[in-house]
């Protein structure tokens, strides 16, 4: 872990030029994109980046264009000290908060779009969202243009749909997806998990109880894929207080379903649970059939 201070900036110019400067000398650069209200799975990015490279920028900037009208935009949480303190602790070296003016001025007219991966899933129901965050994090990269980005596997989809672009539009950084990191009841860490009641969140807990049965049904050699897609969905729709938005099985770098097995397989769950919209997956992988 670097002993240095942390700083932190808010323009693209004093980015570039810190970044620019410690890239002189030889570093390499290692960029975790946030909203902020940082929590173990985000401090587990950071350490992932400190682990790997020399200086580690985090930005944390709550971007508008990602959230739907009727979405939690305004009552996001914003606790920036707190993100400081937990961004030094995690071996971060420059925390970057832009601005809405700075990352969209007056005149800003440009979006940038992965076609088919952005409309499924959970495109199909935040409309727009995919575009807005791979606007931002097409902003954010080549602001910051690190070697490598961090991104958690919680946001399967978005991990996705990012590789996707930067293969697409040639943007030269390698794109790391990191474990997700649960609570100890099995809860996929989110910073919208600070909405939810006690009952709720009893019934969040569906979300990985279902993940795990997949998990196990496949590991004991079902190879019925809508069978296991059926039992996910039985567990997920007895669960009091939450309404099922999809459980599937998909292809890991298409996102599309599949309906027979293969060899690497996601399994992908979105609920909403009162107010709040909870996500989570996991790979899976077949059996390892006895070779004779
Ligand atoms: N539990 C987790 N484990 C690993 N990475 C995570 C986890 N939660 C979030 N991340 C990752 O942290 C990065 C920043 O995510 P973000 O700030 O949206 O946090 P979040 O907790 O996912 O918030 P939200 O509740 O808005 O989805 C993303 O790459 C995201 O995938
Ligand atoms: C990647 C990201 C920081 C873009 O705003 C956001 O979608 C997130 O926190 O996952
Ligand atoms: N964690 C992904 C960002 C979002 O849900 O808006």
């Amino acid at each position: 872990m670097s002993d240095q201070a942390l700083e932190t900036v808010s323009e693209i110019s004093a980015l570039r030029k810190l970044v620019a400067s410690r890239r002189q000398q030889g570093a390499t650069i290692g960029f975790v994109p946030t909203m902020g209200a940082l929590h173990a799975g985000h401090t587990s990015l950071i350490e992932a980046a400190d682990a790997d490279c020399d200086f580690v920028v985090v930005s944390i900037y709550v971007n508008p264009t990602q959230f739907g009208p009727d979405e939690d935009f305004e009552r996001y949480p914003r606790v920036l000290e707190q993100d400081l303190a937990k961004c030094a602790a995690a071996g971060a070296n420059l925390v970057w908060t832009p601005d809405t003016s700075i990352m969209y001025p007056d005149g800003y007219s440009t979006d940038v779009t992965v076609k088919a991966l952005s409309r499924i899933l959970e495109g199909a129901t935040r409309t727009n969202h995919f575009q807005g965050v791979t606007t931002i994090v097409t902003k954010l990269l080549l602001s910051c243009l690190p070697d490598i980005a961090y991104f958690g596997a919680k946001d399967f989809q978005q991990q996705a749909i990012i590789r996707r672009m930067c293969l697409d539009l040639n943007i030269p950084v390698e794109i790391n997806t990191c474990p997700i990191i649960r609570d100890t009841d099995g809860l996929a860490l989110s910073s919208r998990n600070a909405y939810l009641s006690a009952e709720e969140r009893e019934a969040g807990l569906s979300l990985s109880r279902a993940l795990r049965l997949a998990e196990e049904k496949v590991a004991a050699g079902e190879t019925d894929i809508a069978q296991i897609k059926a039992a996910m969905q039985q567990l997920l729709n007895a669960t009091p207080l939450l309404k099922l938005d999809y459980a599937t099985i998909a292809d890991p770098t298409t996102l599309e379903d599949i309906s027979t097995v293969q060899s690497e397989m996601v399994a992908l769950i979105a609920a909403r649970v009162g107010t709040t919209r909870l996500i989570d997956n996991c790979q899976l992988a077949p059996a390892a059939t006895e070779k004779t």
